[in-house]
């Protein structure tokens, strides 16, 4: 057997590459199709399907997606959302109806992108009076359909129509790609770079960074002091706020919790931040906005995400167990108050030692969402 080379993530063995990272690079290239509103080709087994976003799709778009198919295109949508926008008499569940995702046949109109986009987003304009869809049994691989548009942190709605024989230069991708991608991409982490950066708060900071094969956005590690040569040293997953972390939004507490932490590591004398590209709980800042336009309308944090078609919690923390692994250490005490980090974390294979509470007093603009999190997600409080 050949050696493997350095840069192979440990455990796969496999010389050069990362074994899949073909097949990452191909999902990859799928989601960004979609953003840029092109149709691509989704196969399972011998049936294959034309689909396009809903939220990006124009009309050359739709057109090319009507060449490619051979009948009728359909709207894929999250059950959550299907079920705001679909009228009550036809929302009886149709037998055989996968629940990852429902679809909706709609008069002829439905190929317009304007009226997608309005079945697609609770926040864009309204849909028409008299708009009238239909529930329909979904097609085979509808649930990576969707599971596609959310790796390219779009709304989960899409059109979708049976493929015909020619495939033109519609990019083609594995509906079982799709789904396996985030565990794939999370294990085919590797470090790419590696500096020392005094912070402010933390004079004796290194920051690693990580990038996963399909050459997507790269998380980042925070090392204070050397956390590696403690048995079990204080962790904390940050997942990426924008609004928080850089502008000082008052809408959520990541700012103070990520200061805090690093603070908190340094007084400890060693700690790891492990800083994930996991905005809005994985949604994307996009989504995130949205969720927000949502909850100033009266939705709370939780079904202002499911309301947009998106689980409460889209976040995969098998990368960080990656991150952590590859950083030599094995066992934490984790900061934080959200006991799905620590059963997450524990599930990938990290042993979890202890927690820490990482609670900051509310600021009088985020103490609904605060409330929230302790009474919906079960944060505990102290
Ligand atoms: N979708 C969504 N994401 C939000 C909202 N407010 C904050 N976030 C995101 O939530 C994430 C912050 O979560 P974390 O601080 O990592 O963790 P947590 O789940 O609150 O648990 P702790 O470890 O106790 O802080 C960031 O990615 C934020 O962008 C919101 O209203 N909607
Ligand atoms: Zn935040």
């Amino acid at each position: 057997m050949p050696l493997p080379l350095v840069s192979d993530p440990p455990g796969t063995g496999a010389p050069g590459v990362h074994a899949s990272a073909h097949t990452l690079r191909a999902v990859h290239r799928a989601a960004a199709e979609l953003r840029r509103g092109t149709p691509v080709l989704l196969r399972a087994g011998e049936q294959a399907l034309v689909i396009a976003a809903a939220e990006t799709v124009g009309a050359a778009g739709l057109a090319e997606l009507a060449a490619f198919a051979k009948g009728p295109a359909v709207l894929l949508l999250a059950p959550s959302r299907a079920a705001e926008i679909a009228p009550t008499p036809a929302l009886r569940p149709v037998q055989g109806v996968e629940e990852a995702a429902i679809a909706l046949r709609a008069p002829p109109g439905l190929l317009d992108p304007a009226l997608l986009r309005s079945l697609a987003d609770p926040t864009a304009d309204r849909l028409p009076e008299g708009t009238r869809t239909e529930r329909v049994p979904a097609p085979p691989a509808s649930d990576a359909a969707l599971a596609l548009a959310k790796l390219g942190r779009l709304l989960p709605a899409v059109v979708a129509a049976p493929a015909g024989a020619a495939r033109g230069e519609l990019l083609a991708v594995e509906a079982a790609d799709v789904l396996a991608y985030p565990l794939e991409a999370a294990t085919s982490l590797r470090r790419v770079a590696e500096a020392a950066v005094p912070l402010e708060d933390a004079p004796d900071a290194r920051i690693v960074a990580f990038r996963a094969a399909d050459g997507g956005i790269e998380h980042l590690a925070i090392l204070i002091g050397r956390p590696e040569e403690q048995a079990a040293p204080l962790v904390r997953l940050h997942s990426e706020c924008f609004t928080g972390d850089l502008l000082g939004s008052l809408r959520c507490d990541c700012g103070p919790q990520l200061r805090g932490a690093i603070r908190r590591m340094s007084e400890a004398g060693a700690g790891v931040l492990l800083y994930l590209a996991q905005e809005g709980r994985g949604i994307g800042l996009v989504n995130k906005l949205r969720a927000y336009r949502l909850q100033d309308g009266g939705l709370d944090t939780l079904d202002a995400n499911q309301a947009l078609g998106y689980g409460a919690d889209e976040r995969n923390f098998m990368v960080a167990a990656t991150m952590l692994r590859q950083l030599g250490i094995e066992r934490v005490r984790l900061l934080t108050n959200n006991p799905e980090k620590l059963a997450s974390l524990a599930a990938c294979g990290i042993a979890v030692e202890g927690r820490e509470a990482h609670a900051f007093a509310p600021n009088g603009v985020n103490d609904g969402y605060l409330e929230t999190k302790a009474r919906r997600f079960g944060h505990l409080l102290a």
